[in-house]
C-alpha cells in the first residue's frame, strides 16, 4: 500500500519536471556563445554604422564626464595624502604636477561637454583622460631622484587604476588593447626607474596587470555588444531590418545638419537630397488572399528590393505598416523621380513569391520631395506623402512629385 502511494508520488513528480521542461522557452544558444558571436561588432568600430557611431559616441560622451569628474576630484584630495606621507622636498614635485593634472583634466571636461556628437572629439578626450594621469606619474618617475621612490605610496598603482577604468568605457576591443599597451609600457618603464623590472616582484606586478587587461577588455565587448543589441532594437524595424520611422527622423535631422554644414565647402551649394514614400498597392488584399504571414514575406522582399535598388549612403526605412521611406543622398528631385520610377517597374517586375512558390503581382505608388536643409523633417515627410496620396488617386502604380515649394 505504502509503496504504491510512493511510487505514484513519483510518477507525478516526474510529470510535473518533463511538464516544466518542456514550458522552457527554446534557446537561441547558449549564452556565452551568442555574446561571442557578437566579437566582430566590438573587437574594432569597423563595421558600425554612421548612426551607430553618433550613438556610441554620445554613450562615451557621458562616461568621460562621470569618470572626468571623479579624478578631477580625486586628484586635489591625493594632495592631503602626499602632505602627510612625502618629505617636504618632495612635495613641491607632485604638487605642480598635480595642479598640471588639475588643469588638464578641466580642459577635458570643458572639451567633452562642448563636443556634443562630435565623435573623433570625444575619443580625443577618452584618450587625454587616461593619457593625462599616466603622463603626470612618467613625469613623478623622471623628476624624483630614484633612491626616493620608495616615498611615493600608492602611485605604483595608477597603472592599474587606468587600466581598471578601460572597463568603464564601451571602448572596442582594440582600442583598450592599445590603450592597455601602453600602461604595460608605463609599469615596464617605472620597473626600470626603481630597479624592479626582471625580478620576481616586478614580473608578478607585469602579470597582474596584464590580467586585469583582460578583465577589463571582456567587460568592454560584453558592454559594446549590449549596447549595440539594444541600439538595433531601439532603431530598426525587426521584420524587415530596415531603420524604423524614429530612426530615420533622427538621420533626417543629421543629413540637414550636415548639409549645413557643407553649404560653403562647394560653389555649387550644398549637397541635394530627396525623400521617396513609398506604398504596396492594395496590400490588405494580399493579407486576406494569402495569409498574414505570406504578406510579412511580401514585406521582406519589398524591403530587400528596396536595398537593391538604392546605393549604400541612401537610407531605407520602414515607415509604418507597408508603408516606406527612401532618403536619396546626393539627388535632387528631378534625378529622384528617375529613382522613383525605376524602383516603380522593378517592383510590378519582380516575381514576389507565397508560400508555395506562387508568384503574387505587386505595384507601388511613390510620392517624391526634396528635402530642404532649413525645413523641419516632418515638412517634407508631409509633401512625399501627400504626393503619395495623390499617386493612390491617380490609379496607383505610378510616381508623383510633391509641388514644388513656393520661393521664400
Ligand atoms: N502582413 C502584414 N500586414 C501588415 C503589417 N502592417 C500593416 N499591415 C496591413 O497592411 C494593410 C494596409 O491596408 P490599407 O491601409 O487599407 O491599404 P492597402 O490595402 O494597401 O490599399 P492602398 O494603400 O489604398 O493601395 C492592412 O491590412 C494592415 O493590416 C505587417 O507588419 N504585416
Amino acid at each position: 500500500m505504502l509503496v504504491g502511494k510512493l511510487k505514484l508520488k513519483r510518477d507525478s513528480e516526474r510529470r510535473t519536471r518533463l511538464l516544466d521542461r518542456l514550458a522552457e522557452p527554446p534557446e537561441a544558444g547558449h549564452e556565452l556563445f551568442v555574446g561571442f558571436s557578437s566579437l566582430r561588432d566590438t573587437f574594432s568600430r569597423h563595421h558600425h554604422s554612421r548612426d551607430f557611431s553618433f550613438a556610441h559616441a554620445r554613450y562615451l560622451r557621458s562616461r568621460v564626464l562621470a569618470l572626468g569628474i571623479i579624478f578631477a576630484i580625486l586628484s586635489p584630495l591625493w594632495i592631503v595624502v602626499d602632505a602627510l606621507v612625502l618629505p617636504t622636498e618632495l612635495l613641491k614635485y607632485t604638487l605642480v604636477g598635480r595642479v598640471v593634472l588639475i588643469l588638464g583634466l578641466v580642459a577635458v571636461l570643458l572639451l567633452a561637454l562642448y563636443s556634443q556628437e562630435r565623435i573623433r572629439r570625444i575619443r580625443l578626450c577618452a584618450g587625454m583622460l587616461l593619457a593625462l594621469p599616466a603622463a603626470f606619474y612618467t613625469l613623478i618617475l623622471v623628476m624624483l631622484p630614484p633612491h626616493e621612490l620608495h616615498n611615493l605610496v600608492g602611485y605604483g598603482f595608477i597603472p592599474f587604476l587606468l587600466v581598471a577604468s578601460l572597463s568603464v568605457f564601451p571602448f572596442t576591443i582594440l582600442e583598450s588593447l592599445f590603450a592597455g599597451i601602453a600602461m604595460l609600457a608605463l609599469q615596464v618603464f617605472s620597473q626600470m626607474v626603481d630597479g624592479s623590472w626582471l625580478t620576481g616582484r616586478g614580473a608578478e606586478a607585469f602579470w597582474l596587470l596584464s590580467s586585469l587587461l583582460v578583465v577589463s577588455m571582456a567587460a568592454n565587448h560584453f558592454q559594446l555588444s549590449l549596447l549595440l543589441r539594444l541600439y538595433r532594437q531601439a532603431t530598426h524595424d525587426p521584420l524587415t531590418g530596415l531603420f524604423n520611422r524614429g530612426a530615420l527622423e533622427e538621420h533626417l535631422a543629421k543629413i540637414q545638419a550636415w548639409q549645413r554644414d557643407t553649404e560653403g565647402l562647394d560653389s555649387a551649394g550644398s549637397v541635394p537630397c530627396s525623400l521617396l514614400m513609398l506604398d504596396i498597392d492594395h496590400f490588405k488584399q494580399i493579407n486576406d488572399t494569402y495569409g498574414h504571414s505570406v504578406g510579412d514575406g511580401v514585406l521582406c522582399q519589398f524591403a530587400e528590393l528596396l536595398i537593391g535598388q538604392t546605393r549604400k549612403h541612401d537610407c531605407t526605412a520602414r515607415y509604418g505598416g507597408e508603408e516606406f521611406v527612401v532618403l536619396l543622398l546626393g539627388s535632387g528631385q528631378a534625378r529622384a523621380m528617375e529613382v522613383a520610377d525605376r524602383i516603380r517597374f522593378a517592383v510590378e517586375t519582380f516575381e514576389f513569391r507565397d508560400r508555395e512558390r506562387q508568384r503574387i503581382s505587386i505595384t507601388t505608388s511613390i510620392g517624391v520631395t526634396q528635402l530642404m536643409q532649413d525645413e523641419p523633417a516632418q515638412e517634407a515627410l508631409k509633401r512625399a506623402d501627400e504626393a503619395l496620396y495623390r499617386a493612390k488617386h491617380a490609379g496607383r502604380n505610378r510616381v508623383i512629385a510633391a509641388a514644388p515649394l513656393s520661393p521664400g
